[in-house]
């Protein structure tokens, strides 16, 4: 009785705290989204993530709630993130119903590292994973052939994983370490792929935009010097490409800091920009992305050509969105978008945050591990 009446409250108080992270978040439909909107609807999930993520994953796990579906339906909004919800449901949701259509299937596990593996936070040297999380990835990479493809330089995001049983790719895949040779599975005869990788060998390098890497340090150089009288931003050497930050940047400061960076890339066609999370991203203008990446490791892998293979992709970027398509053409695999608010995306199943991608993932290696 008492049992019940501590859980009822508990209930009450964790539904209060989420329709006021729901108001915070502003959740909006996404296929109304002019540009303008689609702006502001990143701006709301930084916010989100950076003053009420934590709290809201602290609650649902306090409650061990595993499959929080109910608490997340929007009753006074049901055409927003519920509906959202229904073209890309929860990955915990049908957890069970991924794991039944990955029988005798060969899983690879792809992961994006920041707003993936860890929190976004302001400063990006201090983007740590958890304990946990590096404990969930570790397992997952002892069942089944995982690879970290990141934005940053790989040697960092390596810096930051720090697990030696995992392949890395920075520089939004431009800089791979990939298997030195077809990896060798055993036959999966009808179960979970679950050749476990244990250690690493060195790996063969592949860097497809090397050719472009004396012009990324002198821009790096001149975007250093130009860009050091506006207070918050800073300039992060992630190899092949390079991010402008601006989350700490007074909002009034955004537009000078963008046209600097602009006025630089003049004199450098060969070099693009793009926008992620409070961040510009200026990188050499080939034909190479995270999608490719994907692709070059299961080749590596010695997958490429199986029919039963089984790619799996989390992350939260738009750069991430390179990768949900290749899995989407290839009609194989599970891509999965952690959002906490409607997007645009190609994935078909969603994570709303972290430590929904920490779940996922310790219920993945289990499922392996049971078999
Ligand atoms: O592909 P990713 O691994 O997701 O890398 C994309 C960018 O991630 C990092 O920036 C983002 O996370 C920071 C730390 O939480 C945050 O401060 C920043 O505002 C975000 O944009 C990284 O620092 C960038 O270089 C990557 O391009």
């Amino acid at each position: 009785m008492n049992y019940m009446f501590l859980l009822m409250v508990t209930f009450k108080i964790i539904k209060k705290k989420l329709s006021k992270i729901q108001e915070a978040v502003g959740f909006r439909p996404s296929h109304s989204c002019s540009k303008q909107k689609v702006q502001s609807v990143w701006k709301s999930k930084e916010e989100a993530s950076d003053h009420d993520g934590l709290e809201r994953s602290f609650f649902l796990r306090a409650l061990n709630l595993i499959d929080n579906s109910v608490a997340l339906h929007d009753e006074s909004n049901p055409s927003s993130y519920a509906s959202w919800m229904m073209r890309h449901p929860s990955a915990l949701r049908c957890f069970d119903g991924l794991m039944k259509g990955a029988i005798g299937k060969r899983i690879v596990v792809f992961l994006d590292y920041d707003g993936t593996l860890s929190p976004i936070v302001n400063d990006p040297d201090r983007a740590f994973m958890s304990d946990e999380m590096r404990a969930a990835v570790c397992e997952v990479a002892k069942c089944f052939p995982t690879a970290i493809i990141s934005g940053r330089s790989r040697d960092k995001v390596k810096v930051f994983v720090k697990l030696s049983n995992v392949y890395y790719a920075g520089s939004h895949g431009m800089d791979i370490m990939a298997p030195a040779m077809p990896v060798r599975s055993s036959n999966s005869n009808g179960k979970h792929y679950n050749r476990a990788l244990n250690t690493m060998d060195d790996g063969v390098p592949f860097q497809p935009a090397k050719k472009y890497l004396p012009a990324v340090r002198e821009i790096l150089t001149i975007l250093q010097s130009k860009t050091r009288g506006i207070q918050g931003a800073r300039v992060e050497d992630n190899g092949f490409c390079i991010s402008v930050h601006f989350r700490q940047v007074q909002q009034e400061n955004y537009g000078i800091l963008e046209e600097k960076v602009k006025s630089v890339l003049e004199n450098y066609p060969e070099f693009c920009l793009n926008e992620g999370k409070k961040v510009i991203e200026i990188r050499p203008s080939i034909k190479w992305n995270k999608g490719h990446a994907l692709e070059y490791f299961l080749e590596t892998l010695g997958l490429s050509s199986s029919s039963n293979i089984l790619p799996v992709y989390i992350g939260d970027d738009r750069t991430d969105e390179d990768a949900f398509k290749v899995i989407q053409s290839r009609g194989q695999g599970y891509p999965i978008i952690v959002s906490s608010i409607p997007r645009d995306t190609q994935a078909l199943y969603s994570l709303r945050d972290p430590s929904e991608v920490l779940i996922f993932l310790s219920r993945l290696a289990k499922i392996s591990s049971s078999k």
